[in-house]
Order: structure tokens, then sequence, then C-alpha cells
């Protein structure tokens, strides 16, 4: 099957001259759950844009199953933003509605089975619920769909610890096998246990894409330690 994600000599500067994204290559199989780790400002929302279409390469490529990001590939991209999108004055049952018009792919069912887990109201008003409750919302929607790629933006930054355990498990197990999960944290040792490949951005530059076994393994780190020592200030 081929690459669900290829980046090919991407770069992206910003107009105040900023190179973000500095000539990345890169390829991700289907199939693992893919950590993009860096400290701030190093490019993961930049790549992340890159790959929703909402930022144009300033030179060279994104392919999604082979396809540049466009309206084909939203069909089977979910995209989990760093900020919330949602109309705030909806109920809960009708951003489900709104997702399903909008998503073929998405499963009605398994967002109310992942919300009654949460005890979350479907009858409550979006703008009623806390910043946190607000975020395992999104990321439920998200995970809700039947996607090939799940591209998650600091999907467990703002929850607190004990629902982060949650929403990790909610990650892993409502992904197909085939597809791919990338998502980009500063909380590495919470979500590490999950992933399979970590890959490290550092100033626009991807300077390590390791399978997380072989951290392990090989440098005998875990992928916090291994982080702290890249990125020591
Ligand atoms: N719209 C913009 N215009 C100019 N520069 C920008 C813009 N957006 C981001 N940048 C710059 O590009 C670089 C990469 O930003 P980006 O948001 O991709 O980093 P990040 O790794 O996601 O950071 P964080 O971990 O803080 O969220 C930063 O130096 C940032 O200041």
């Amino acid at each position: 099957m081929n690459p669900i994600l290829e980046c090919i000599g991407l770069t992206k500067v910003y107009s105040s001259n900023h190179i973000a994204l500095n000539n990345v290559n890169l390829t991700l199989e289907r199939g693992q759950i893919v950590g993009l780790l860096g400290p701030n400002g190093s490019g993961k929302t930049t790549l992340i844009k890159l790959v929703n279409d909402i930022l144009s390469p300033s030179s060279g490529s994104v392919l999604i199953g082979g396809q540049i990001p466009g309206a084909e590939t939203k069909g089977i991209v979910s995209y989990l933003p760093d900020r919330f999108s949602l109309n705030d004055s909806w109920q809960i049952s009708q951003a489900l509605t709104y997702f399903e018009d909008f998503y073929e792919d998405f499963q009605r069912d398994r967002a109310i089975h992942m919300l009654e887990d949460l005890n979350i109201d479907l009858k409550a008003r979006i703008k009623s619920l806390s910043k946190g409750t607000k975020e395992k919302l999104h990321l439920i929607l998200t995970m809700s769909r039947n996607a090939q790629l799940y591209v998650l933006d600091e999907p467990i930054g703002g929850v607190d610890p004990a629902a982060r355990d949650y929403i990790l498990k909610t990650i892993i197990g409502n992904y197909n096998e085939n597809a791919t999960v990338l998502l980009s944290t500063h909380l590495i040792q919470d979500v590490e246990n999950i992933l399979d490949r970590v890959l490290f951005l550092k100033a626009g530059q991807i300077v390590l894409n390791s399978a997380v076994d072989d951290i392990r393994t090989q440098q005998g780190k875990s992928v916090d330690s291994l982080f702290r020592e890249v990125f020591k200030c």
C-alpha cells in the first residue's frame, strides 16, 4: 500500500521571512501512532496546517495517500486543530449532527458511547462546557470518524491527568489497524506508551525519525529522556 503521508522538500517561509519548516523529507506508513515532538516554535503546527491544507508550502510538497491536500483529502484525514472551532451556541447533539452531515465516515454511535463514558450530556450547550470538556468533545468528534489519517494538534494539553488516560485509550481504541495517527504534544511522558514512532522537530527540520522500541532497546532510554537530552536549553 502507498504511504499515507509524504513530505518532499517541504519548506514554509512566513511573510515575516521566518523559515518555519526547512526542506522536510518524511514518509509515514499506514498503521501506526506517530508522535510529532519538538520545543515551542519548532514547526509542529505549521507542518500540521500544511497537511490539512490550511497553509500552502513555499516550496516542496505534501502528499496524502498520493494526493495533494484539498477537498478530496479532507474526506480521509480527520483533523483536531489546536483551537476549538465548533459553534458555541449549539447543543452537543447538534455538533454530532453537523459532523454526520459533513463527514460520510462519521460514526454517531461511537461518539455517543464515548460521551456517555465521560458523563458528557448530549443536551448540554457547548458554551456551558469547561475548556477541558470542550477539548474532550472535540477529540471524541475527531476520533469518531473512520479516517485513514488522524492529525491531532495537542490533543491532551488541556485535560486533567485522569482524563488523559481515557483519551489516550480512546485514540488507540478508535483507529483501525490500517490508519495512522499523527499527534503533536509536549506531554511526552503521558503519551510515549502509545506511540510506535517519534519525530523530533528542531528549528523546522526533522532531527530524529525513529521507532520508539529502537530508542528503548538501542539507546536504553525513554522518549522523554532522549527529548530532554536533545533539546536541553
Ligand atoms: N502566521 C505566522 N506568521 C509568522 N510566523 C509564524 C506564523 N505562525 C508561526 N510562525 C512562526 O513559525 C515558527 C513555528 O511555529 P509553529 O506554531 O509551527 O511551532 P510549534 O512547534 O507548533 O510551537 P508550539 O509548541 O509553541 O505550539 C515559530 O517561530 C512561529 O513564531
